[in-house]
């Protein structure tokens, strides 16, 4: 295991959900899904530094996102209150992830936070109590705790893990935030499809529900799926947007997708990762 402290970067990855379907809804308006969340080498990254006065500060804070808002620092100060735990830190955030992009930048964030400080401030909080804990911040936050590519059910709280082959993919990110409530909420949004059994699925397998919402209301959204389902068939949105992503055979492949973009559209290749890069800290 590689060892980390208060000098170390602490990695923050994005994922993908590689379907998404909506299977029903809760009495409170939260959604039912399936999903396969996969992580790939885009990362956000996390500093530290201590403090004895038991202060949570974010020294890079991200424009338009006030500091007492930001997942980071609800992320700091939840695990202070749930532990008692009196030390401090100051964060600083390297933000190379878009928000609003469907990448879960954000509560990869606040997931590598709960796991940093648990580990620096030696409060020795189990995984499954700190996803449990991270589901208060947001649904996306678990499953980065959890740290394994995985099958999620619920509202994305309820595991079956995965092994997924290597995969390069080619991420289109069109310029636009998708609001994620705004897409739960669209009186359009198909919450019907047939739930299937985590061990039927198979890599390729479905489609995600929220792709056709997040198409009509933000048209760049639609622009970019077209274009790269033209380059793979694979291509589909990840979360509720705005990115969309296909799979390629190998690295040439995708880079030569990516040589053909259309000016003004903007993207990136990234690998799948086997586990999340911090799957083995304690
Ligand atoms: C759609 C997904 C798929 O991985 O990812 P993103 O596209 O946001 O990355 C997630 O389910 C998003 O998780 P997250 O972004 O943490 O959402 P939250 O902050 O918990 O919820 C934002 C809002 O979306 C709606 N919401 C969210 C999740 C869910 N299962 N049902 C919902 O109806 C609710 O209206 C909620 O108030
Ligand atoms: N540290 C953070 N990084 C990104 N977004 C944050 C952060 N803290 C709070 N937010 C809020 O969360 C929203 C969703 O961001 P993000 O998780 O990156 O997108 P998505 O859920 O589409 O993957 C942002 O629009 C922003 O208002």
């Amino acid at each position: 295991m590689t060892h980390r402290d208060w000098n170390s970067d602490w990695p923050a990855p994005a994922k993908l959900n590689l379907f998404l379907h909506v299977v029903g809804r809760r009495a409170d308006g939260y959604h039912l899904l399936q999903t396969v969340f996969r992580f790939i080498d885009r990362c956000d990254t996390l500093r530290f530094s201590p403090r004895s006065d038991g202060r949570i500060e974010l020294a890079t804070p991200i424009p338009g996102v006030p500091a007492d808002s930001d997942l980071t620092v609800r992320a700091a100060r939840l695990l202070q209150q749930h532990t008692g735990c009196r030390q401090g830190a100051t964060l600083h955030l390297d933000k190379r992830l878009p928000m609003g992009g469907g990448l879960g930048g954000g509560s990869s964030d606040a997931a590598t936070v709960l796991l940093a400080l648990n580990h620096l401030w030696q409060t020795r909080v189990p995984r499954a109590e700190l996803e449990r804990l991270g589901l208060t911040l947001g649904a996306d936050v678990p499953v980065f705790v959890h740290g394994r590519n995985t099958f999620a059910e619920g509202v994305g709280e309820a595991f079956t893990d995965v092994e997924l082959p290597p995969a390069t993919y080619l991420v289109l990110h069109p310029e636009v935030q998708v609001p994620t409530a705004a897409i739960f909420g669209a009186p359009e949004l198909r919450r019907d499809t047939p739930a299937i059994r985590p061990a039927d699925w198979r890599p390729g397998d479905g489609h995600n529900d929220l792709e056709a919402v997040a198409c009509a209301r933000f048209p760049a959204v639609a622009e970019h799926l077209d274009w790269l389902r033209r380059q793979s068939p694979t291509a589909m949105m990840t979360g509720s947007g705005a990115c969309v992503f296909a799979s390629f055979a190998d690295r040439a492949a995708a880079a030569a997708a990516l040589a053909a973009c259309p000016a003004g559209m903007n993207g990136w290749l990234a690998d799948g990762l086997p586990f999340h890069p911090l799957a083995e800290i304690v």
